[in-house]
């Protein structure tokens, strides 16, 4: 690399691009995308997520960079690592560095359904299901509420010392998202609804973290039987439409929910709002046991139908999970979940990610002026701070998947209107003094209660 694609070229690269050697763009999401670099000095793999300015151009909200200054103060195995921030001035948009992580359950599930034609083993399930609650627990713990929870989040570590070890990406990102980088709805991307608690489909206006214990159950049963649970089909208008078709799926399989089950329900708005499909309909359950590969009676099926409880205050938290009896009888879960389950079974090698290497970065300029990279981990709170994880698998094969080329915004200096921004936004530190964010309230019935939708 180093060859003058990586983000406007030589010596006009702004600093903190220069310690990086892009390799392609590995995705595209609802607000960005995402890229493979490569540490110039030690060569670890980071992927850089570049968030797209939404059509007003606002820029990156005050708001936006304290949730970053928090994210950055995470730390958890089971947690993907930022490792470091950046801001372009030219039009404000946002680059975060992860580490890199070779797979995430998104395409493990599909190589399974699509190539091997057949299930996870169920040391591996397990395995990544009990990594995945610690770092949810964590998560929770630390009044940080994912929010997004889905296969393409849920990433897995490849070869070297992480070798399968669940790193969980994108959390706390929601916050980041609200204001005012929008989604890209006109663009034809779509947001996943079918992991999506039924407390928000019928309109709940706070958020709390049984909202993701309904996501991981969603892709419990997903790993069990490699199909999504409940595949709705999204209703596009904005915002937050009424997602009908996604509730129906869920009461298909889990039949209708009742006020005796869960009493909070009769003041959500769209139970009281939409008498005809809701209130009104009947469903018969279909039953869980039905959709499920695992038996009725099982700890697995124990543990899963706890996760799928309607009421969310009924719903297990991460910590209780955690504690079940499934987590305690054979195969017992380990730290590499992708290692064979019994001596003599065949190891699976999942394929590694696709990079588009035609792809490049657009021209950024730091907020601050960048750290050297070093193998420490930077002072917490600065975010510009140069910080690299310790070496990374690197990518087994590189192949071009033909996406479409990134224009190149060139870096040919600030305007006065992202001047004007940079003076309101560009200090980024004081945030972190800022503690007004009403980040704590008592927590509900075990789950973490944080968010207000508006
Ligand atoms: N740290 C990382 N290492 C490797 N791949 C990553 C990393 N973070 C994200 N990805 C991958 O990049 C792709 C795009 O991720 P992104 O989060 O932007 O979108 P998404 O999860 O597919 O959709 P959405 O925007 O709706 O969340 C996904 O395949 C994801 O697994």
């Amino acid at each position: 690399m180093g060859d003058g694609r990586s983000g406007g070229g030589g010596a006009n690269r702004p600093a903190w691009l220069q310690q990086y050697d892009l390799v392609g763009k590995i995705g595209e999401g609802t607000y960005g995308l995402v890229f493979l670099a490569r540490t110039s000095h030690r060569k670890c793999c980071i992927a850089i997520k570049k968030f797209k300015q939404s059509k007003e151009g606002d820029g990156v909200s005050p708001t936006a960079i304290r949730e970053i200054m928090l994210l950055r103060e995470t730390c958890h195995e089971n947690v993907v690592k930022l490792v470091n921030v950046h801001i372009n001035h030219v039009d404000m948009s946002l680059y975060l560095a992860f580490d890199y992580a070779e797979y995430d359950l998104y395409e493990i599930i599909r190589h399974h359904r699509e190539k091997l034609s057949h299930s996870i083993n169920q040391y591996t399930v397990k395995s990544l299901l009990w990594q995945l609650l610690n770092g949810l627990n964590y998560l929770h713990s630390n009044w940080i509420i994912h929010r997004d929870l889905k296969p393409s989040n849920i990433l897995v570590m490849g070869d070297g010392e992480e070798h399968g070890v669940v790193k969980i990406a994108d959390f706390g990102l929601a916050r980041i998202y609200q204001a005012p980088l929008k989604p890209l709805y006109e663009n034809g991307v779509v947001v996943t609804i079918w992991y999506r608690a039924p407390e928000l489909l019928l309109g709940a206006k706070h958020y709390t973290s049984a909202v993701d214990m309904w996501a991981v159950g969603c892709i419990f049963a997903e790993l069990l039987t490699l199909k999504p649970l409940f595949q709705g089909v999204e209703a596009k208008a904005t915002p937050n439409p009424f997602q009908l078709d996604q509730l129906d799926k869920i009461f298909k399989v889990l039949g209708h929910p009742t006020p005796e089950k869960w009493p909070t329900l009769v003041n959500l708005p769209y139970w009281q709002n939409d008498q005809q499909h809701i209130q009104g309909h009947k469903y018969d359950s279909h039953g869980l046991h039905n959709f499920v590969t695992v038996p009725q009676k099982s700890p697995a099926y124990d543990l899963l139908s706890k996760m799928l409880e309607y009421d969310p205050r009924k719903r297990i938290t991460a910590a209780q999970a955690l504690e079940h009896e499934y987590f305690r009888m054979d195969p017992l879960p380990g730290r590499n979940a992708l290692v064979p389950s019994q001596p003599g079974e065949k190891i699976v090698n999942y394929p590694a990610r696709p990079v588009d290497t035609t792809a490049d970065f657009e021209g950024t300029v730091a907020v601050q002026p960048s750290q050297p990279v070093s193998s420490g981990n930077a002072a917490s709170g600065n975010i510009a701070a140069a910080s690299v994880a310790p070496s990374r698998s690197m990518p087994r094969s590189m192949h071009v998947v033909g996406m479409q080329r990134m224009p190149n915004a060139g870096i040919s200096g600030p305007s006065a209107a992202a001047e004007t921004k940079r003076s309101k936004y560009g200090n980024a530190e004081s945030w972190l003094s800022s503690t007004e964010e009403a980040l704590l309230r008592k927590p509900n019935g075990g789950h973490t209660c944080l968010f207000e939708i508006a």
